[in-house]
């Protein structure tokens, strides 16, 4: 996608706000030329003595009025013009969100969450300036740029020639700084990115960052963020720092050269007074056209480097697609059938699940286990559709899943994560959500999921706020608070991810006795804990990436001897521990 297509529907969308600030802009330079003229009537007239009191009040009533008139059209376009720069940076904004939303797991595996915040903040400002401000600078460095030339050359061609001798200059270096500051812009935004990512990690790591006494590393890994930064941003302000007084330098040479040949022109009656004076006036008016341009390079290429990261962004692809124009397929009965899949995380490396095949009845319950990193959480995410297999086809109900749309699917299968994720609010509003629940239906939830003593410990209950990422909750009430939210949820098929893995054996007990209760529906659990599975009506066990052996408890005991033995060994050290407490 070419950057400039971003802006496109932006555009369009507000055009006619955008023409009504491009006919201001056009009336206030308009008017802001014909000024000149008027002084220069009233300096001929008083030069050669012909003009009287009421010629100068005219004059002075002509400026003024001019003057209001400029001042109601410059808030006309300032309003219009950079209302609708506001306008294009919510838009872009809304789309970045609404399309990082449709991107997978996979794109979050390769992208940094402090650079995607940079570029959803910094990088959208910086294309907000050069579509308001630039807009502008451009128009006046064209329009009034080029109408004041228009004037000069009807004052004195020969003056204007030379007072236009510095612009080739201006030109080249525009140019030549404009690359450089594309350059420069680009690693500010990358280092930018960076840093925020350092920072990011840091404050949502900062008891790991407490517990190990990293602070100190931290610092230094800031301050080497911090140097790295500084250095792109000394760059840039090199290159810019560099621009405006060459700006100035060449403009003041055209004024040198105006007052030396202009003075003389006059001094020979070749112009007359009120002309030299106007012909001032236009070179002043020119000034900031000439300056614009450097000012807009400026804008102009910051706002291109940012454009290109955004759209770098936009087109990116979501790997994981819903079939264009999905069909409804019914109620689901939650039948799983998974055919020889194979995936890994990035192609090229080992798969990380291969040769998976297995036939899951509707309304089942099945355990998965295995030791860690066996793939145990990565089958249950390529069976939520989080991220679709390199090879094999998984099917729901005999359908494969990738022709379901992602609402029906959705609807159909909820997967719960190992890592239950906790907004900051109350804890109401984390387990419903949005949906208006009935308090019968959410206390019913919350008991299953043996939430009870927790919210009778709590002095405001359910309406008790919690923290970002439920950091005023332990790990074991945040997997019951996201257990609850599970519960509430009328999918057929549930995809549950180690729900005990932080909770005691005594509570964990509970809930998977509760989880074996919710009969009709597929129950899919992983855990590493064989107590927590050995009454599916299945148990897989998984072994790098592969299905070792599948079957119930008493076939596993007979037939599987890594089974049979780690069933001992977790026996045993739950009998310790109870004995021990
Ligand atoms: N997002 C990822 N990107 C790359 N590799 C990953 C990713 N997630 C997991 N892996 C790798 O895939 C393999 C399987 O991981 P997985 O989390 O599925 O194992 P697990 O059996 O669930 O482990 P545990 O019991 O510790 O949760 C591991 O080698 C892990 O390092």
């Amino acid at each position: 996608m070419k950057p400039y297509r971003l802006l496109h529907p932006h555009l369009v969308a507000n055009r006619y706000l955008l023409l009504t600030g491009f006919i201001c802009l056009l009336l206030v330079d308009g008017l802001q030329l014909w000024i000149p003229r008027v002084v220069k009537h009233v300096v001929d007239g008083l030069s050669d003595r012909t003009a009287t009191h009421g010629d100068l009040l005219t004059y002075g009533l002509i400026v003024a009025g001019l003057a209001i008139v400029i001042g109601f059209f410059r808030y006309g376009w300032r309003h219009c013009l950079i209302g609708t720069s506001r306008k294009i940076e919510r838009g872009l904004r809304d789309r970045l969100y609404t399309h990082l939303l449709t991107l997978d797991a996979s794109f979050y595996d390769r992208n940094r969450t402090g650079d995607l915040m940079s570029r959803a903040t910094s990088d959208i400002m910086n294309v907000r300036m050069a579509t308001g401000m630039g807009i502008v600078a451009i128009t006046d460095a064209l329009l009034l740029g080029g109408a004041a030339v228009g004037f000069m050359l009807w004052i004195s061609g020969p003056l204007t020639l030379l007072a236009l001798i510095p612009m080739p200059f201006i030109v080249f270096t525009t140019r030549m700084m404009g690359k450089r500051m594309h350059t420069n812009y680009t690693a500010v935004q990358e280092g930018l990115g960076d840093m925020t990512e350092m920072v990011r990690e840091g404050f949502s790591g900062i008891r790991v960052v407490k517990v190990f006494g990293m602070g100190s590393l931290m610092d230094r890994r800031l301050a080497a963020h911090s140097a790295d930064y500084l250095s792109r941003r000394m760059a840039l302000a090199r290159t810019t720092g560099l621009m405006m007084p060459l700006m100035v330098l060449f403009t003041n040479m055209a004024l040198a050269i105006v007052v030396g040949a202009g003075g003389w022109m006059v001094i020979h009656g070749r112009i007359s007074t009120g002309d030299f004076v106007a012909f001032l006036s236009y070179l002043g008016m020119l000034t900031w056209p000439m300056m614009a341009l450097g000012w807009i390079t400026n804008l102009i290429q910051r706002g291109k480097a940012s454009l290109e990261r955004l759209a770098l962004v936009m087109e990116s692809e979501a790997s994981v697609r819903e079939p264009d124009g999905a069909q409804k397929h019914g109620p689901v009965q939650g039948s799983l059938s998974l055919r020889d899949i194979c995936f890994s995380f990035e192609s090229g490396l080992v798969p990380v699940l291969a040769d998976i095949s297995l036939e899951i009845p509707a309304g089942t319950r099945v355990g998965i286990t295995g030791p860690p990193g066996s793939g145990k959480s990565t089958l249950l995410q390529l069976l939520a559709r989080l991220y679709d297999p390199d090879s094999g086809t998984i099917l729901l109900d005999g359908t494969p899943v990738r022709d379901y749309s992602f609402d029906e699917f959705r609807k159909a299968v909820h997967f719960l994560p190992q890592e239950p994720w906790i907004f900051s609010g109350t804890l109401r509003a984390n387990i419903s959500g949005l949906m208006p629940v009935d308090e019968h239906v959410l206390e019913a939830a919350c008991d299953a999921a043996q939430l009870r003593e927790t919210l009778a410990s709590l002095p405001m209950g359910l309406d008790t706020l919690v923290g970002e990422r439920g950091v005023t909750l332990s790990g074991g009430q945040k997997q019951r608070v996201a257990l609850a939210r599970t519960l509430l949820l009328p999918a057929q098929v549930l995809l549950l991810d180690d729900p005990v893995s932080q909770v005691d054996t005594v509570t964990a007990g509970r809930m998977i006795r509760m989880l074996d209760s919710l009969e009709g529906r597929t129950r899919i659990l992983a855990s590493h804990r064989f107590a927590a599975v050995s009454h599916s009506d299945m148990i897989v066990v998984m072994e790098e990436g592969r299905i070792r052996a599948a079957g119930s408890h008493e076939e596993l005991m007979k037939e599987d001897d890594y089974y049979a033995r780690t069933w001992r060994i977790q026996a045993m050290e739950a009998e310790l521990s109870e004995d021990g407490e």
